[in-house]
């Protein structure tokens, strides 16, 4: 190449060293900071180690994806790279969708910039050494013929060094704002999936998706375009400045991109089989976790600390197997990969260069601005190919992603439902031929063939055996479930025919687990209730007056938080305030799952007298219960059996029944405190 405005300098000897080229430290090398040639020897040797393993490693996969559920086999690439394909234009969609397109544009731009200034920086360095050494020997004013190149490359350097601290701000305030979108949108889905999900799917797993998954989408998909455009930009560039510094050097360098390119492949099909197995594997060391938290008073009482201990040392194994297959494979590719581009093309450009210059054909200062190119270009094809296979590992997260924002709840408001104001509804409950199991296929039915009714201003309790289906019908009631034969009715409208949300306000529903949050009394009893500004201090009052909860209220400090799931209580006083909440909701319903189970006689005898008023004010009261004493006073008994009705009627027809199984066996065995 002619240097504009200059003599063109001849050396006869090649005084500088050619610069090694960097090697930048894979994705998962950078995982404990080594470099990519430390493990690309480790791994050639780790290869043989786990091709010994493999029926091992093999086992530990399917164990891991077994125990998951996720039903991915690593060693059947067909059945993800279909994914994959699938899964990209979606990806696509989202990051159009989440990106912070006014942060993520402004900062591709500078960083496209900035990769052009590091290729005018390595032409200007060459130009100044070239005019230095038109210099030697010769004289004259060197200063004035190298201070312009000098200012342009100082410049050049300050503006990369202003332009890399904008970018980076830039990029992490994106980065941040997508991850933080990413886990809103995932939750909001979360919330919308019914009970049975959660009662499949561990919360540890689940906060693993929210946390861990968006983490590692977000860092692929919000550098995705900078990586793609600035490498694009760097290696384009490269190799056009680089072929016109030397056609023949160039390709030489690029020999070996067609068999480079295929290793990247192959690289971005390890990780991304390898990937969603990683997840997966961490999503059971996070449930393990959880659950044994969640639980850690039945462990510590069941001296089960070790048990625990070494479930969690099984998950972690099993994670870090799956990292390290990825890794050994991985590494061992990319090794191959860089060893073919670089390293050996490396000896003869060098020779062929120092040939070239001792020709006189090639000067000191485009030498070493060809090496600069060339360790740009080498750094963009890296960069890009690192870029290939972190899209191939977001592959694999954002199938997990999509499959539960995507996931439709098996209970929903379906799109042609009747709104069902609340003051509208007199709160006549119908169970018609109702069936209900579980589990598919349908070998053991949790309800068959049950039908009764409650009548607004009627108490009916539901009694039988433990595991005879009470739970299960007020389930149903609340349309936690849809049963799979039958219906539940509302004022004759089929639970499923009317909006979820309406539905769910004409409910007033205590669990048997009364689920309370670390949050004051006040706002545990009008959770969700939606009271006016006015009126809510009030009702919270006589909801908790009704539901014998006042007299222990009042001894507590107002603004007290009552720990998770209202820990600071003892059983008796959850249920009150669990009980409180359903009545402060002014329902026309109430559903209620042994809500006396917990309570003194005296109290319970107030909570079952709250009841009977309850449905003289024209309130539908369905309660589940083992006591006699709130048994006793309801309007109706329904008696279930394995699932089925076998008697109804009030307590004294149900007495008075010669061959009454009431009688005989469920009020004998019910509690009386
Ligand atoms: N989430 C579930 N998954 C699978 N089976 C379940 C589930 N919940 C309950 N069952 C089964 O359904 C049947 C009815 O259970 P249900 O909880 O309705 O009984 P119950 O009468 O309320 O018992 P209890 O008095 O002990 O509360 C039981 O055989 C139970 O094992």
């Amino acid at each position: 190449m002619n240097w504009p405005g200059s003599a063109r300098p001849r050396v006869g000897s090649v005084t500088s060293k050619p610069r090694r080229v960097q090697e930048q430290p894979s994705a998962q090398a950078r995982l404990d900071g080594r470099g990519i040639c430390a493990f690309g020897a480790s791994a050639s040797v780790a290869v043989v180690w786990s091709q010994r393993r493999a029926s091992r490693r093999h086992k530990i996969c399917s164990s891991v994806s077994q125990r998951i559920g996720s039903g991915k086999d690593p060693e059947k690439p067909d059945a993800n790279k279909c994914v994959g394909r699938l899964v990209i234009p979606r990806l696509w969609r989202e990051f159009r969708d989440q990106a912070q397109l006014r942060l993520l544009i402004p900062a591709t731009l500078i960083s496209m910039s900035l990769a052009g200034t590091a290729s005018l920086r390595a032409f200007l360095t060459g130009r100044l050494l070239d005019v230095a050494l038109g210099f030697v020997g010769k004289g004259g004013d060197a200063v004035n013929a190298l201070a312009p190149i000098a200012g342009l490359y100082f410049a050049a350097a300050l503006y990369g060094y202003f332009a890399n601290v904008v970018q980076g701000i830039l990029f992490a305030l994106a980065r941040w704002k997508m991850s933080m979108q990413m886990r809103r949108k995932l939750f909001k889905a979360l919330m919308r999936q019914e009970v049975a999900f959660f009662e499949k799917n561990s919360s540890g797993a689940l906060v693993s998706r929210l946390t861990n998954d968006t983490d590692q989408l977000q860092n692929v998909l919000n550098r995705a375009p900078e990586n793609l455009v600035t490498n694009l930009v760097r290696l384009v560039v490269s190799l056009v400045l680089m072929a016109k510094q030397h056609l023949l050097l160039t390709v030489i360098s690029v020999a070996p991109l067609p068999m480079a390119f295929f290793l990247v492949k192959k690289t971005g099909q390890v990780v991304g089989r390898y990937g969603a197995l990683q997840n997966d594997a961490l999503a059971r060391v996070n449930g393990v976790a959880s659950e044994a938290i969640a639980n850690v008073r039945a462990v510590q009482l069941a001296g089960a600390e070790g048990t625990e201990t070494k479930e969690y040392e099984d998950a972690t194994e099993s994670y870090l197997e799956v990292i390290q297959q990825t890794l050994y494979k991985e590494t061992a590719l990319r090794f191959v990969s860089s060893l073919l581009n670089d390293a050996l093309t490396d000896v003869p450009l060098l020779c062929l260069s120092c040939l070239f210059i001792a020709r006189g054909e090639l000067t000191m200062g485009q030498f070493y601005t060809y090496r600069t190119l060339l360790w740009s270009y080498r750094r963009g094809f890296r960069e890009l190919s690192e870029l290939f296979t972190g899209m191939a590992r977001a592959q694999a997260v954002s199938k997990r992603y999509f499959d539960l924002t995507d996931r439709e709840p098996s209970v929903y408001t379906r799109p042609n439902a009747q709104p069902l104001p609340r003051s509208s509804v007199s709160g006549r409950l119908e169970l018609h031929r109702v069936g209900f199991c579980y589990d598919s296929p349908k070998d053991r039915w949790a309800l068959r063939d049950v039908s009764f009714c409650v009548n607004p201003g009627e108490v009916v309790a539901l009694v039988g055996a433990s595991g005879a289906g009470k739970s299960t019908i007020l389930k149903l009631c609340a349309r936690l479930a849809d049963p799979q034969e039958g219906c539940v009715r509302l004022d004759g409208h089929d639970l499923r025919d009317v909006d979820l949300k309406d539905l769910r306000r004409c409910l007033g529903v205590v669990d048997q687990d009364p689920s309370l949050f670390d949050r004051t009394v006040a706002a545990n009893v009008a959770y969700g209730c939606d009271l006016p500004d006015g009126e809510e201090e009030e009702r919270v009052a006589s909801a908790l007056q009704a539901a014998q909860a006042s007299s222990f209220v009042k001894v507590l400090p107002p603004e007290k938080q009552l720990g998770e799931r209202g820990s600071s209580l003892s059983g008796g006083q959850r249920q009150r305030l669990a009980i409180a909440r359903a009545i402060a909701r002014g329902a026309p319903v109430l559903l209620m799952d042994e809500p006396t189970s917990a309570l003194d006689g005296e109290s319970e005898e107030a909570v079952a007298t709250t009841l009977t008023q309850l449905a003289r004010d024209g309130h539908a009261v369905l309660v589940a219960a083992h006591r006699l004493r709130t048994v006793a006073r309801a309007h109706r008994i329904i008696v279930l059996e394995g699932g089925t009705v076998v008697e109804e009627g009030k307590r004294e027809e149900l007495l008075a029944k010669p061959d009454s199984r009431y009688r005989a066996i469920i009020e004998p065995s019910m509690m009386i405190d």
